[in-house]
């Protein structure tokens, strides 16, 4: 078959949160411009690799076998110093002086603002892939990494609710998810924890105290001694989740214990969900390129590829699924349904 499209130098970086299913990105990437007979450079580190040149040439074997790894094979870093300008023009330098004409940036919304940045200066063509296991990024359904970090945690907390049964204990998970209740809240319904404190539902530490522990108490008298979970974004309840278990002994006498599950949320292999879908977005992202595309981050909605500017994805918050908050609550109300069923 005879290809029309000229040859590009296209590069890859990783950057901020390592998310499951980055490599699968990188790969699908990769494959489908040496398909296109494009060069494949990859760019070590996120955007310090563009500061200091750290780059290799990427080949199909250099790819072949990294779909079902979690990390990312071309490391990732957050770089501070990129937020000063001199840096930014000194990364457009070096992808210029090395005729690179288009860069794939797979990271989260900070790494989208590092694009921005980067295009003042840099006049080849910037594609975005969301890779965040935060889901905190708009114009996508999911990102990639969300689902395996959502699995992974069901996965501990499964663990956790064997023990609490045994023990008849209370427990507080907190989950990743710094800035928006993705994670906790996905986690949470299914887990079926009794409880999900969220950025979305969180009123104050004082109605919450109150809240959680009236329904702690009301679940032992309705179901008697039992094991109950709180699922807890991090960075949420002030000085963390340790400090609720302190307050939740001092203001109502209950005993429970905290639990970070911490970065295994970040690690491990990718699940179906993302492998398929970072498949499909690095070869639209190729595809993007090869139109003379810039400036637009590849998303997925409803199962279809979505184009958005990157410009928007940095500026519009997306919003945790209303529906999901319902249902949660609706399913917490343990005092309606002992009205409705006499409990
Ligand atoms: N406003 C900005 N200007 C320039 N670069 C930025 C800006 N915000 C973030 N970055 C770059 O993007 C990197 C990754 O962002 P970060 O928020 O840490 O992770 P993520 O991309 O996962 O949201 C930062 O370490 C920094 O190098
Ligand atoms: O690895 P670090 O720098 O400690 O960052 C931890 C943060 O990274 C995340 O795992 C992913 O966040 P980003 O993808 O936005 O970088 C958050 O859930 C968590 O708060």
């Amino acid at each position: 078959m005879t290809n029309k499209i000229p040859v590009k130098n296209i590069a890859i970086l990783t950057s901020g949160g390592d998310a499951p299913g980055m490599n699968a990105a990188i790969r699908s990437c990769t494959l489908a411009a040496l398909h296109f007979g494009h060069n494949v450079y990859g760019f070590l580190h996120g955007f310090k690799g563009l500061l200091n040149n750290e780059f290799t040439a990427l080949a199909e074997q250099d790819v072949r076998d990294i779909i079902h790894y979690g990390g990312t094979i071309l490391k990732s870093a957050r770089c501070p110093e990129f937020l000063d300008e001199n840096k930014q023009q000194l990364a457009a330098e070096n992808l210029t002086k090395l005729h690179i004409d288009a860069l794939i940036v797979i990271g989260g919304d900070g790494s989208f603002c590092g694009m921005l940045a980067l295009a003042e200066y840099y006049k080849g063509q910037l594609i975005a892939l969301p890779g965040t296991i935060d889901n905190d990024v708009d114009g996508t359904d999911h990102t990639i990494g969300f689902a395996t970090a959502v699995n992974t945690a069901i996965d501990a907390i499964d663990k956790i609710r064997d023990t609490a049964d045994a023990f008849e204990r209370v427990f507080v998970v907190e989950v990743m998810g710094r800035h928006s209740g993705f994670l906790a809240l996905n986690i949470g319904i299914a887990s079926g924890a009794e409880q999900v404190l969220t950025f979305e539902n969180f009123q104050n530490p004082g109605v919450e105290l109150q809240n959680i522990a009236e329904h702690i108490k009301l679940c032992k008298e309705k179901r008697g001694a039992s094991s109950y979970l709180i699922v807890a974004a991090e960075n949420l309840w002030p000085q963390g989740v340790e400090q609720l278990c302190i307050d939740l002994q001092a203001y109502a006498n209950i005993t429970c214990t905290p639990c970070i599950l911490g970065y295994i949320q970040r690690g491990g292999s990718p699940v179906a969900k993302d492998r398929i879908m970072a498949t499909k977005m690095g070869v639209a992202a190729v595809n993007a390129i090869n139109a003379d595309k810039s400036m637009i981050m590849i998303g997925e909605i409803s199962g279809s590829i979505n184009e958005i500017k990157i410009t928007q994805a940095v500026k519009h918050k997306k919003q945790v699924n209303g529906e999901l908050l319902m249902a949660q609550n609706s399913i917490l109300d343990i005092a309606e349904l002992a009205k409705i069923n006499k409990l």
